[in-house]
């Protein structure tokens, strides 16, 4: 079995994690890709040099990894699609969201299967990973997984039950912070910033909060103390974020999202998509 990473679908996930592994120095011939039209597998070859293939079975023949990176409502489908190519040597890695180990195993039986949540910064090597081990993986399936997350960012290990809020989380993460650094610059610009100004400056703000964030032992707590002056302008902002809820939006979002991730859960009970 090869070290080559077959990956059944194109989209937005693999997009970030073959940018990010290409620039950890994987060789792209390395990385095949299949989709089902064909269109987001073609892009990444273009862009990444990602081996491009058009049959399912082709391309998961002698891969070490198939890595499962399509929308959950594609799941059962793609995974019909693929059962019989895979074979009990390979380690399958669903990223699938809400889509239970259980229900892939029953469909590819044989394979180990781990499942991961990455988030889109694994495209500039600064994502974090989290894996859960399912049917027929141990410490070797798991070593194997964190070795192609690691080359992308941290990795993080959780039993399975915790994955759909840490998707909310941690998954959906750059985007919910994104959406505060936009509210952010949009908030300057009604206070009269130019559009430009306040766009930069809001996006540095959440890089120095990082790089804070990011020495050893540093808290958000020690950040928002060593801002905030007694009486003075973010202890202003900070008590009118409180009194306008955002603590409770915040909390909102995550129990909307986790929800919607338990209302479409696929598991072999719920959603048989073995057999024929
Ligand atoms: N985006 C993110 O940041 C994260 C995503 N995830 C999860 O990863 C999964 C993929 O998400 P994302 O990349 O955003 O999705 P996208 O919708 O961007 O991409 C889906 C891809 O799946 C392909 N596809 C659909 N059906 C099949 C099939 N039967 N066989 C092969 N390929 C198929 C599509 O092909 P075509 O080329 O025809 O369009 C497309 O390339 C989801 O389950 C998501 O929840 C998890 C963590 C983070
Ligand atoms: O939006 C989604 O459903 C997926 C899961 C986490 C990030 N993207």
């Amino acid at each position: 079995m090869s070290e080559d990473i077959v990956f059944i679908g194109c989209g937005r996930i693999t997009r970030a994690l073959v940018q990010g592994l290409v620039a950890a120095g994987r060789p792209p011939h390395t990385l095949r890709g299949v989709s089902r039209t064909g269109a987001g597998a073609r892009v990444l070859g273009a862009e990444f040099g990602m081996r491009v293939v058009a049959r399912a079975e082709d391309a998961i023949s002698g891969a070490g990894v198939v890595m499962l990176a399509v929308h959950p409502h594609e799941a059962v489908s793609a995974l019909k699609d693929i059962a019989g190519a895979v074979s009990t040597d390979q380690l399958v890695v669903s990223l699938v969201a809400s889509c239970h180990t259980d229900a892939v195993a029953e469909a590819l039986p044989g394979p180990a299967v781990v499942r991961a949540v990455p988030n889109v910064a694994v495209a500039v090597r600064t994502g974090v990973t989290v894996l859960s081990a399912g049917p027929g993986a141990g410490s070797d399936e798991l070593a194997l997984a964190e070795a192609v997350f690691s080359a992308v960012g941290q990795v993080a290990t959780v039993p399975e039950g915790m994955l759909e809020t840490v998707s909310a989380l941690s998954g959906a993460g750059p985007a919910l912070t994104a959406y505060f650094v936009k509210a952010l610059s949009a908030a300057g610009v009604a206070q009269g910033l130019p559009i430009a100004t306040a766009e930069v400056l809001a996006a540095q703000a959440i890089r120095s909060t990082a790089a804070l964030l990011a020495e050893e032992g540093t808290t958000p707590d020690d950040v928002i103390d060593a801002v905030a002056s007694p009486g003075g302008m973010t202890e202003a902002a900070l008590f009118a974020l409180g009194e306008r809820g955002v603590p409770g939006a915040v909390g909102h979002a995550l129990d909307a999202a986790v929800r919607l991730s338990f209302g479409r859960r696929i598991t072999a009970a719920a959603h048989p998509v073995g057999g024929s």
